[in-house]
């Protein structure tokens, strides 16, 4: 019996553009379940401009910085942890590249494509390596520990 794969867990956003249509948000959770991956946290929540500050501070700086801070705090968006055995990259592949433009061209069924409005109004974010979503996990569920789930 082969060894079954630890699961891996991911943070994602389903950011205040998708979140203004109330319709949107349980679609996506059915596509997201439909993918295989578990939803196992999900809550609803309006950001401060230092909370958008602090989550993506690793943008500091750069030319998009304040209209992405602008946009994170437009409106109320939600938070999910979700689990698979490849959690992260399942739903980076679900969401597709950065830009919707692009994900349109080169990955038309992709989230950020069939959602997407502008570079910055991308409608979802993913954590992008195991740390980052450790990380991104504790700054939205203070309570989730991943080792628990692990065990
Ligand atoms: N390097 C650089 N590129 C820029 C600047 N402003 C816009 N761009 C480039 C990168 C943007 O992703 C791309 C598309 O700009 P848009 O304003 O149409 O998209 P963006 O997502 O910024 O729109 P939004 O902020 O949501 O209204 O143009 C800038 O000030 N510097
Ligand atoms: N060139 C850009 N123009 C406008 N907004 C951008 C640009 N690059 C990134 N962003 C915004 O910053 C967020 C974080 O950027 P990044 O981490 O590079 O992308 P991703 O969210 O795909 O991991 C993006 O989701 C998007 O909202
Ligand atoms: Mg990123």
């Amino acid at each position: 019996m082969a060894a079954r794969k630890p699961l891996q867990y991911t943070l994602a956003l389903l950011k205040p553009d998708i979140c203004a249509n109330p319709l949107l948000p349980p679609k996506i959770i059915d596509t997201i379940r439909a993918r295989e991956l578990n939803v196992l946290e999900q809550k609803p929540l309006l950001w401060s401009q230092a909370d958008a500050e602090a989550f993506y501070g690793e943008h500091r700086g750069k030319f998009f910085f304040e209209r992405l801070c602008g946009y994170m705090t437009s409106g109320p968006f939600m938070a999910l942890v979700l689990s698979s055995p490849n959690a992260i990259k399942d739903w980076r592949a679900l969401i597709g590249p950065t830009h919707p433009v692009r994900a349109r061209i080169n990955a038309p069924d992709t989230l950020r494509a069939l959602y997407g409005l502008t570079d910055t109004r991308n409608s979802f974010h993913g954590s992008d390596s195991p740390e980052n979503a450790r990380q991104e996990i504790e700054f939205f569920f203070k309570d989730f520990h991943i080792d628990a789930h692990q065990k």
